[in-house]
């Protein structure tokens, strides 16, 4: 999907959190940086059509969400994982992935095999009949990455998806981006090293403005000895936070 924001603003009543955004996303994983509070998940709610805009233009694929019906129209074709996300406490992970599929209007007939592959994608599919409550807190971020791909969305959202993971499964989701062909995807993170290995592009957002939008190698190129970070592309992002945040 090619989603163009233009002169996006968004806030929380008089409190502006992004102005004059203008971005372009097109098929591939685009890594979401920035301090807490920079407006990553604010961006993510504005593009789940979750917040309307309080100014501004989104088009997703040249059309414009202007109303309810076209964000109804456009969110069949957008998978949001929040920050947190909930689950009846007596749903099976099947169940769970299945609800996502109705929500997205996911057609009946092809539902069975959207949830079919979406379990596979996540490796899940021998533990569909566990109970969402009992499973690990890998396990439950699987699902819930399973529920923002059922349907294969052209739009992915995840927020912080890797928070809790152990290392092996931190690996496994970036298999399963890279395994997202011909999706766009925007993944907020903190964690750089998920960004320089499984993402095309990066942007690092700072109080609703765009420090840095390039690939992890340009990023990493800005990376100079001096500023704190053990990598090249931690001390990039280092480099790029304004002078009063550089120093720990
Ligand atoms: N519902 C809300 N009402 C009022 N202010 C809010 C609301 N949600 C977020 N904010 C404020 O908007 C700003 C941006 O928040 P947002 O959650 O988008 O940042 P973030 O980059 O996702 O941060 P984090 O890395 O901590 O998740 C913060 O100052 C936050 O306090």
């Amino acid at each position: 999907m090619h989603v163009q924001l233009s002169a996006l603003r968004q806030g929380y009543r008089a409190r502006v959190i992004l102005e004059d955004l203008n971005l372009t996303l097109t098929p591939g994983v685009t890594g979401l940086l920035g301090p807490n509070g920079a407006g990553k998940t604010t961006l993510m709610r504005t593009l789940a059509t979750v917040l309307p805009p309080a100014g501004g233009t989104i088009e997703l694929d040249g059309t414009a969400i202007t109303s309810e019906r076209t964000a109804r129209q456009a969110r069949r074709n957008i998978g949001y994982l929040p920050q947190k996300f909930g689950w009846d406490a007596g749903m099976k992970v099947q169940d769970f992935i299945e609800y996502g599929a109705w929500l997205r209007e996911v057609p009946g007939k092809r539902r069975r095999d959207a949830v079919e592959k979406a379990l596979t994608q996540v490796d899940l599919s021998e533990r569909r009949d566990e109970r969402m409550s009992r499973l690990s807190g890998g396990m439950r971020q699987r699902a819930g990455i399973a529920w923002a791909i059922v349907g294969d969305p052209g739009l992915v959202l995840l927020d912080e998806p890797t928070v809790g993971l152990d290392p092996r499964q931190r690996l496994q989701f970036r298999r399963i981006l890279s395994e997202l062909t011909d999706t766009t995807v925007l993944l907020s993170t903190h964690l750089i090293d998920d960004v320089a290995a499984a993402c095309d592009r990066v942007i690092v957002l700072h109080s609703g403005s765009v420090l840095f939008d390039g690939s992890p190698a340009e990023m990493e190129a800005l990376g100079r000895a001096g500023f704190p970070g053990a990598t090249r592309i931690e001390r990039a992002y280092m480099e790029l936070l304004p002078e009063e945040e550089r120093h720990l």
